[in-house]
């Protein structure tokens, strides 16, 4: 799927090549008024810039950012529209409310529902999965907060990480903690960053690692004050966006194509597998335990 993807978006290199006057002239537009598009609804905020071909999404779903079926639908469909867009190379993923970057999955959304819901939610987690994993485009993670389970699955899509350096923020797939399993491509995505060791102890503790062990774990590419996280994002950006795109995204695509087919040749068993196990009344009852700590926690 990637690969094709990096076929068709090979115009980059070649758009910067013969359409040079044109693309300077632009630039010189730019500097003087920085056009930048937005692409907004009520959980997402894109910016584009036009001059860099950098989009920022800045998730915005209070209060803590999870991942709800209508949050994942809203994602996967501008993360679409910007793959679409010939303007953007870049994205910058980041939360719009800074100590959080995002809670994961939405319990609730796994919890007292019909099988047929808990069918859709879980499509929508994998196409969110699929489309940001599988992205043609440099990918970089601005981590302004925690990031358990499904944020730091997000996080672990993207090309690079760049955490707040505050030891308060903490990432993991920590889904043991609340009696469930990370599926079978949680646990190769992760691995695919810090290996298998430290994937299987992480995974198997449900760990969540404060941001300067997520930086000695390979969890995390760099860690900077909190202040200058978007900043760097940029910049990093700029540097991997010197890449010619066809050749980066081919590589990208070589080394993530083997994870991705994965699920794509069995999104229907393991959309079965998910309703078999979050309906079992031992699972139901883990997560409700779950809730009940974390509102007793806030008390
Ligand atoms: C064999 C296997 C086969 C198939 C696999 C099958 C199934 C399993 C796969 C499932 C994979 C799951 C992935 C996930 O992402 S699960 C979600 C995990 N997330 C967490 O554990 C995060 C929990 N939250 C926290 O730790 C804290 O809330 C957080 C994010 C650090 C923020 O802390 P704080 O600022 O103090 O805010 P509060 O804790 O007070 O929370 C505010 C408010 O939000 C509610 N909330 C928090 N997290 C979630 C969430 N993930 N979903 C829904 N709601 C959440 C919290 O309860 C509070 O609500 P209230 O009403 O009390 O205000």
């Amino acid at each position: 799927m990637a690969a094709l993807g990096a076929l068709r978006s090979c115009w980059a290199p070649a758009r910067l090549l013969t359409g040079s006057a044109h693309h300077s002239n632009r630039l010189v537009l730019c500097q003087q008024t920085s056009i930048k598009r937005h692409f907004s609804n009520n959980k997402i905020l894109v910016e584009l810039d036009e001059a860099t071909g950098v989009a920022v999404m800045k998730m915005k779903n209070p209060p803590v950012n999870s991942l709800s079926l209508d949050f994942l639908t809203e994602f996967s469909i501008t993360l679409e529209k910007l793959e679409m867009d010939r303007g953007c190379r870049g994205l910058i993923l980041t939360s719009a409310s800074p100590k959080i970057f995002s809670a994961g999955l939405d319990i609730m959304e796994m919890c007292g529902k019909s099988a047929e819901h808990y069918g859709e939610f879980w499509r929508a987690v994998q196409e969110m999965w699929l489309k940001l994993y599988g992205s043609n485009m440099v990918t970089i993670a601005a981590i302004n907060g925690s990031s358990p389970a499904g944020g730091c699955l997000m996080a672990l899509c993207c090309d690079y990480r760049i955490m707040a350096d505050n030891p308060k923020y903490a990432i993991g797939l920590n889904e043991t903690q609340l009696g469930i399993v990370a599926p079978f491509w949680f646990k190769d995505t992760m691995s695919n960053v810090v290996g298998n060791r430290v994937t299987e102890q992480a995974l198997q503790l449900g760990q969540m690692f404060p941001a300067p062990e997520a930086l000695k774990f390979g969890l995390v590419d760099q860690l900077v004050p909190e202040e200058k996280v978007q900043s760097t994002a940029a910049s990093v950006m700029a540097q991997w966006l010197t890449v010619p795109d066809h050749a980066r995204q081919i590589t990208k695509s070589m080394m993530r194509k083997q994870t991705t087919d994965k699920l794509v040749n069995n999104r229907e068993a393991d959309i079965k597998n998910f309703v078999s196990f979050i309906t079992r009344d031992s699972i139901q009852k883990s997560l409700q335990v779950y809730m009940e700590r974390l509102r007793q926690r806030k008390q």
